[in-house]
């Protein structure tokens, strides 16, 4: 299996359930794995059509930025829906969400999720 992955993405994010999280940008910290359509890295050599990790990394931030999110899982939820429609050639997506400030006992907490994509295209 291929895999493309980000690691350790640091976001500062509008991010919390609770008023205070509104007025201030905190820390996230993603972690991305995803996998292609059979042998779409190796046997892709077209370059108008491979995955640039700079590109979703950009959608990532871009994701993020301008907007309050409650909830870190809605967050990976909203990456998620994005690169899987505007890459159909995804075929599984695992997404870290780190938010290390939230509890001051521990280094970090957060989620992690998959999901695969039902409508695979290359
Ligand atoms: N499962 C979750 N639990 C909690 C979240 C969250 O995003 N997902 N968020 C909070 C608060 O915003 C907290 O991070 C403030 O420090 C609490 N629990």
């Amino acid at each position: 299996m291929d895999i493309l992955y980000i690691n350790q993405l640091i976001v500062m994010s509008s991010v919390g359930i609770y008023d205070w999280e509104k007025n201030q940008l905190q820390k996230l910290i993603f972690d991305l794995e995803l996998t292609c359509h059979d042998k779409f890295f190796v046997s892709n050599t077209d370059m108008s059509n491979y995955l640039d990790y700079t590109k979703i990394s950009n959608i990532i931030l871009d994701t993020i930025n301008g907007k309050h999110f409650l909830l870190i899982e809605y967050i990976a939820e909203e990456i998620i829906k994005i690169l899987m429609e505007k890459f159909s050639v995804i075929s599984w997506i695992r997404l870290k969400v780190d938010k290390p400030n939230a509890v001051c006992n521990a280094r970090s907490v957060g989620i992690c999720i998959e999901r695969e994509n039902k409508i695979l295209s290359l």
